[in-house]
């Protein structure tokens, strides 16, 4: 029944995701016919969960790029500095490290507010640069996050929440890494999948047994029956 199910928040990389990283294809039967609003809450790129959504067959509503952009009943709202994150990053690069995703970086092309850095990347000179730049380093498991500190996924659930005139604590959150820590904090309840980092599963409410989309769904099937 859907009478009475819990608004979402949902990581994609590692939460909507199998192993190898891609979309678990039982997204697409159960997002659309869940009966309250789902948000999608990434450190991926602005156009990739509005591109999910549109494709899933939900409403645009998205916290991306780690709460730097926030999209929600045809709001946007920008929250974090692209251009001292560029700045550091064209100083990392000077300085001899690579950003890492070759010729044609699809991860930051329409990336608006911070710069995604290939986990081969020199750890230590990325963190270096950061620091003179007054910016973080965020580590997803998926990408170092060169980002405006104290931006977090959690802010983007607020606003997303001003702007439809939700209560945070009535959402339901489901993630796996250190980014969806915040999420966990605003969030009613909050689930780290089996796959999830330290930060992760501290965070949470509820570590799963189930890895990826098998933990993710078990949640789900738990809220609707
Ligand atoms: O972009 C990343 O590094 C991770 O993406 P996610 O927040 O959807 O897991
Ligand atoms: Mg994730």
């Amino acid at each position: 029944m859907d009478t009475a199910v819990p608004p979402l928040v949902l990581d994609i990389d590692g939460t909507l995701t199998d192993a190898p990283g891609r979309l678990d294809p039982r997204v697409f039967e159960t997002l659309p016919t869940w009966g309250a609003p789902v948000v999608l809450a990434t450190g991926k790129a602005f156009p990739y969960p509005v591109s999910l959504c549109h494709y899933v067959g939900i409403e645009q509503t998205v916290v991306a790029e780690n709460g730097g952009v926030v999209l929600a009943a045809g709001e946007v709202s920008y929250n974090a500095d692209k251009d001292a994150a560029q700045a550091a990053a064209a100083e990392f690069v000077a300085r001899g490290g690579d950003v890492g995703w070759g010729e044609f970086d699809a991860v930051n092309k329409w990336r608006e507010t911070e710069i995604a850095v290939n986990l081969s990347a020199d750890e230590d000179l990325l963190r270096d640069v950061a620091a003179d730049y007054g910016l973080e380093v965020l580590d997803t498991g998926y990408a170092y996050h060169l980002k405006t500190p104290g931006i977090e996924k959690g802010d983007g659930l607020r606003t997303v929440c001003e702007t439809l005139d939700l209560d945070p604590a009535e959402f339901v959150a489901v993630g796996d890494s250190e980014n969806d820590a915040s999420t966990f904090e605003v969030a009613g309840r909050s689930y780290a999948v089996a796959n999830a980092d330290d930060v992760a599963k501290a965070a949470a409410d509820e570590v799963l047994e189930e890895s990826y989309m098998d933990g993710t769904l078990s949640v789900l099937r738990e809220l609707r029956d």
